[in-house]
C-alpha cells in the first residue's frame, strides 16, 4: 500500500532550526566540490522509550514515534545530506531510510511567513544518502531490501557501506553500483583485547572524514544501540554537534536495546556523568516530547 506523505507544521520546524545544520551546509547539486577533508555537521537522533530503550530486542524493529514525531524524523532526514545506521539496524529493520515528507513547498503544513525564514529552501525533495556501518559486511541486502526499492523507484538513494573487507562480493557491489551506491573501504583500529576481526571498530573520526570526503556535509546518525552509544561515549561525544530525542510515553522492559552508554571514571576511580545537554528546547509532539540540545562540554 503507498504511503501517505507526512507534512510537518512550520512552527515547529523554526523550533528545530537553531538545533540544525546551517542551511548553507546544505548540498546543492553543483556543490559536490572537493574540499579539504573536515568533518561533517553530526545530529544523533533517535527515539526511546521512559526505560531508555529503543526495541524490544536486538533484531525487533519497535515502532516508538508517534505520528507528529515521526514527521519530524523525517524532516530532519530533509534537513541532512546523509543518514546513518549501524549494521546491527539495517539486518533488524530493512530500512528505507527516505525523506518521506509531501515534496517541496507543500511538506509544511503552513507557508512561511514573507520575508521569513528560507524553508522553501530548507525543504526539498532532496533525499538523504543512507550510510550503514557494516565492517565485515554481515548485511545480505538484495534488490528486494526496502532502500533499494527506493532508490530504483526515485524515492530516495541507495546506500553507502562503509566496510574493512577488502574484496566485497562482486554481484553485491554490482547491485550497489547500478543504483548509485557503494562500497567505502576503510581501516578498523587496532584490537585491544580481541583480535577477532568482528569485534573490531573504526575511529568514528575516520568514518566522519570518509562521509565528508564524499561531499556529504550533515549527517545524522539514528542508531541503533550499539552505534548511539558509543557517539555518546566520554571519547566520542565531542564529535556531535547536536542530539535530538523523541521520547515516547512506554515503557519497553527489561531485554530492550538500551541507551546507556560507557561509565566514566576518572584517573582517582571516581564516577561522573558520562555527558549532558545543555541549551536544550523541549517540544511536544503529539503524546511524544521531543528533545533537542548540545553536549555540554
Ligand atoms: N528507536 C530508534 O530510534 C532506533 C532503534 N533502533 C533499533 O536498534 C536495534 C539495533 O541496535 P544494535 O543491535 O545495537 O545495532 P547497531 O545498529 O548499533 O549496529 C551495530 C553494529 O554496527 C557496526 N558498528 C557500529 N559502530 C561501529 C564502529 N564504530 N566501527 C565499526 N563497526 C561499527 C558493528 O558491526 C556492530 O555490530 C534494532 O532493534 C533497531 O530497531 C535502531 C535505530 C533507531
Ligand atoms: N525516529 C524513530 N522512531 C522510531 O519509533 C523508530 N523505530 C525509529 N527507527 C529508525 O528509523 C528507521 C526506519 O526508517 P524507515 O521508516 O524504514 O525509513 C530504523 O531503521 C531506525 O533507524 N526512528
Amino acid at each position: 500500500m503507498a504511503e501517505v506523505p507526512l507534512t510537518f507544521p512550520y512552527d515547529e520546524a523554526q523550533r528545530l532550526e537553531p538545533h540544525l545544520p546551517p542551511l548553507s551546509t546544505r548540498l546543492t547539486n553543483s556543490q559536490a566540490t572537493e574540499e579539504p577533508s573536515s568533518l561533517p555537521f553530526v545530529t544523533l537522533t533517535f527515539a526511546t522509550s521512559l526505560d531508555s530503550a529503543l526495541s524490544l530486542g536486538p533484531g525487533i524493529r519497535t515502532a516508538l514515534s508517534g505520528p507528529g514525531s515521526k514527521a519530524m524524523t523525517h524532516y530532519l532526514r530533509s534537513r541532512h545530506d546523509a543518514i546513518c545506521v549501524g549494521v546491527g539496524t539495517a539486518i533488524a529493520d530493512n530500512p528505507g531510510l527516505n525523506c518521506r515528507l509531501a515534496a517541496a513547498d507543500q511538506s509544511l503544513d503552513s507557508s512561511p511567513p514573507k520575508g521569513g525564514l528560507p524553508f522553501e529552501t530548507a525543504v526539498t525533495t532532496r533525499q538523504p544518502r543512507p550510510i550503514v556501518i557494516d565492517p565485515m559486511l554481515r548485511w545480505d541486502f538484495t534488490s528486494a531490501s526496502k532502500v533499494m526499492q527506493l532508490a530504483r523507484a526515485g524515492k530516495g538513494l541507495a546506500p553507502y557501506i562503509i566496510t574493512a573487507v577488502p574484496e566485497p562480493p562482486a554481484a553485491k557491489e554490482k547491485l550497489l553500483n547500478e543504483l548509485g551506491g557503494k562500497i567505502i573501504p576503510l581501516s578498523q583500529l587496532p584490537a585491544e583485547s580481541s583480535t577477532e576481526p568482528s569485534r573490531r571498530r573504526f575511529d568514528w573520526r575516520a568514518i566522519l572524514a570518509a562521509v565528508h570526503d564524499e561531499g556529504l556535509h550533515s549527517i545524522m546518525i539514528e542508531g541503533g544501540g550499539e552505534v548511539i552509544n558509543s557517539l555518546l561515549s566520554s571519547d566520542n561525544s565531542e564529535l556531535l554537534d547536536s542530539v535530538i530525542v523523541t521520547l515516547a510515553p512506554t515503557w519497553l522492559g527489561q531485554g530492550s536495546v538500551f541507551v546507556s552508554p560507557p561509565r566514566k571514571t576518572g584517573a582517582d576511580g571516581q564516577s561522573s556523568a558520562v555527558a549532558r545537554l545543555t541549551n536544550t528546547t523541549w517540544i511536544p509532539l503529539g503524546e511524544d516530547v521531543v528533545l533537542c540540545g548540545k553536549i555540554a562540554r
